[in-house]
């Protein structure tokens, strides 16, 4: 233990800094070190040229470990990864993995750029596997079966993954009832509320459907369709009451570029997939308005706290809004680009009107509708969202971005909870 406590960077201390200097800092539990004092530079900003720093030379450093101790901090670290590969192995042969070789068909609603990127996925996962996509138009990679008719689609399918958007998910699901089977899970990728019924999706599909025993589960977490579709190292968990099917999604799905965790935290995992677009569109106005890093910083940091306020009086768990359906896509989505969600919001921030960016897109930002329905479900929970609400009001176009900011900074300032 002793070794992993070795500190990496050691400072020469400068004639111009004294133990009265706010930049020293003093660590008592710090073994005692010969005659030197340890210095530790929280922040440099305004210090005189050269700067007081310097790192001392190797043959004088009375930190430096000597070859025993280097051994042993490296034994330490080799025991930990041999600890973790032998765990890793000893799970792996105690997995089940006959869910894919069961697996004859997958039925793909919604031909959109995350159902074709899913559809092409579970393709790859087994040669003979059949995968249908039920489209309204049928021109797709030719790996996948695509067809506008749900019949054919979802005869014999042994899954379903719905990527329609929420918003559409209610009239689309009503008009293929019919033909789907009672048993038939559905594995939603959409990530939204519905805008008038405040209704996630795992309530959406069994009433559109009308059987509330529907077996369901919720795909989510950090997954830019590019990235997937380029077989980049991705996480994502999959969410439902029913441990077993989990199970079962989490095989059929995961595979070398594609870890899959399982949660039984579905509202959860719900309300944070659905929420993050709403905060990425803040994320955005806060970039288009380059109001900088801090204000950045500030503003997810608040947001994820608005979630979590949210999904825990839902009846959802802190940890999952920490894990990868919450902070995971939250990141992703607020700091990269890449998320139509973000792109809409950069283009409000820097002056555009939301129905000149909605008019120019030709795929969905889920956080648009997501705002309107997420301030009644707060309201309804009695929850204070004041950067969601924010969003909302911009939406609707009742309040600019600038006034937006000025109206967010003037809030009582309180306790952090
Ligand atoms: N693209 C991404 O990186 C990810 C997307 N998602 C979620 O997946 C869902 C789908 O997103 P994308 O595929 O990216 O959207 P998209 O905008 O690329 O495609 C949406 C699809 O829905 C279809 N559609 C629209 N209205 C319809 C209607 N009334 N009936 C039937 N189909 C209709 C469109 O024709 C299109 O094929 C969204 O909820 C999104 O938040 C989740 C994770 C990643
Ligand atoms: O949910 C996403 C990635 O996890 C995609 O986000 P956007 O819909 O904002 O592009």
């Amino acid at each position: 233990m002793e070794a992993l406590l070795e500190p990496v960077f050691v400072f020469k201390l400068n004639p111009s800094f004294t133990s009265k200097n706010p930049y020293t800092v003093h660590f008592p539990n710090l073994p005692k070190i010969p005659s030197k004092p340890l210095v530790v530079a929280t922040c440099c900003a305004g210090t005189p040229s050269p700067s007081p720093l310097l790192p001392q030379d190797s043959d004088q450093n009375p930190l430096q470990l000597s070859p025993d101790r280097t051994r042993d901090r490296r034994k330490v670290v080799r025991i930990a990864w041999e600890k973790l590969v032998r765990w890793s192995r000893s799970w792996r042969s105690k997995a089940k993995t006959d869910v894919l070789e069961r697996t004859k068909k997958v039925v793909v609603l919604g031909g959109g750029s995350f159902g074709t990127a899913m559809a092409a996925h579970v393709a790859n996962r087994k040669a003979q596997m059949e995968v249908s996509m039920l489209v309204r138009d049928p021109a797709l990679p030719e790996n996948v079966t695509a067809t506008s008719d749900a019949k054919t689609a979802l005869l014999g399918a042994d899954y379903c993954l719905h990527a329609v958007p929420v918003q559409f998910s209610t009239s689309f699901l009503e008009g293929i009832a019919e033909h789907v089977d009672p048993g038939l899970p559905f594995i939603s990728l959409s990530k939204g509320l519905e805008l008038n019924t405040l209704r996630m999706m795992s309530q959406i599909i069994p009433q559109a459907l009308k059987n509330p025993r529907q077996p369901f589960i919720a795909l989510s977490g950090p997954s830019f369709v590019l990235e997937l579709m380029n077989k980049l190292p991705t996480a994502m968990v999959v969410a439902s009451k029913d441990k077993k099917l989990a199970h079962a999604v989490q095989q059929l799905l995961s595979c070398s570029h594609l870890r899959i965790s399982t949660s039984r935290d579905v509202t959860g995992v719900e309300i944070a997939g659905a929420l993050k677009n709403v905060l990425a569109i803040a994320a955005g106005i806060v970039e288009g308005m380059n109001l900088g890093n801090n204000s950045m910083a500030a503003l997810v940091a608040q947001g994820c706290s608005e979630i979590r306020w949210l999904a825990t009086k839902m009846g959802g768990k802190p940890a999952t809004i920490t894990g990868l359906s919450g902070t995971g896509d939250i990141m992703l989505t607020c700091f990269v680009n890449l998320s139509r969600n973000k792109r809409v919001g950069v283009r409000l921030g820097s002056g555009e009107k939301l129905e000149d960016i909605l008019s120019s897109m030709n795929q969905v930002a889920e956080g648009v509708s997501t705002a309107g329905a997420v301030i009644a479900l707060a309201q309804k929970y009695n929850v204070k969202m004041p950067v969601l609400t924010a969003v909302a009001r911009i939406m609707d176009s009742e309040l600019t971005p600038k006034k937006a900011v000025l109206e967010l900074m003037s809030l009582p300032q309180v306790e952090e909870v």
